[in-house]
């Protein structure tokens, strides 16, 4: 019998979950995360960075578990708000991390903004983290604009309220196989493909 290929996501972010089960299943690699874990850690983000962030988290799970773990730090970047809410994004109204009023507060700063100052993209760092390896980061982004309004009912996050300008399309009104063609996660993963199947045998 064929044994399916496994990797361990270091969220606890069940859109990202649901993303990278989507992902890698393409690839024929079932993902397990934290939220399948018993008691996971809240790893700190303490960085400065996406990047850094996404290294911090791959390899406390990676420490703490002894296998090849990647880790995701992303988030929105608003131009007009000099790059925020950005590392801060799941945590922008505070530390309870609620999707909606973090989409509340872009709304209401970006409220007088007009449409050729909104441009925005979701960035994303993935970082790969293993017991016989140096960690590896990987980027990937998506370009976009903030609406004026929520818009579709798809996705997650800051979903709503952003315009993918390709496919021209709010990112709610994406179906999640439309999402995973353009998303800065999708992106990112792209940018890990190279190494992927290396990564099963080391
Ligand atoms: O750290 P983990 O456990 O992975 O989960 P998290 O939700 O805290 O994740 P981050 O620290 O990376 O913060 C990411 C923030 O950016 C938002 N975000 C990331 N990717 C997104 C996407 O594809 N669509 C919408 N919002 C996204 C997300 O909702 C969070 O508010
Ligand atoms: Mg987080």
């Amino acid at each position: 019998m064929k044994v399916k290929k496994q990797v361990i996501i270091a969220t606890k972010n069940k859109g990202k979950a649901k993303e990278f089960e989507e992902l890698f299943s393409a690839l024929n690699v079932e993902t397990l995360t934290l939220l399948d874990l018993d008691n996971a850690p809240d790893v700190e983000e303490t960085g400065n960075t996406f990047e850094e962030n996404a290294t911090i988290k791959a390899e406390a799970i990676s420490n703490m578990t002894g296998k090849i773990v990647i880790a995701d730090d992303s988030g929105l970047v608003i131009d007009e708000l000099d790059g925020r809410p950005g590392i801060y994004s799941a945590r922008y109204a505070g530390e309870h991390k609620n999707d909606e009023e973090n989409i509340d507060k872009v709304l209401l700063e970006m409220k007088d903004v007009p449409d050729k100052k909104r441009t925005a993209r979701f960035f994303c760092a993935l970082a790969v983290s293993g017991p016989n390896m140096d960690t590896m980061v990987v980027t990937g982004k998506c370009e976009g604009k903030i609406l004026t309004e929520r818009k579709g009912a798809n996705g997650f996050g800051y979903d709503p309220i952003f315009f993918a300008i390709d496919p021209g399309k709010p990112m709610a009104e994406l179906s999640s196989e439309e999402k995973n063609k353009i998303s800065h996660r999708a992106a990112a993963l792209n940018n890990l493909k190279p190494i992927i199947n290396e990564l099963f045998y080391r």
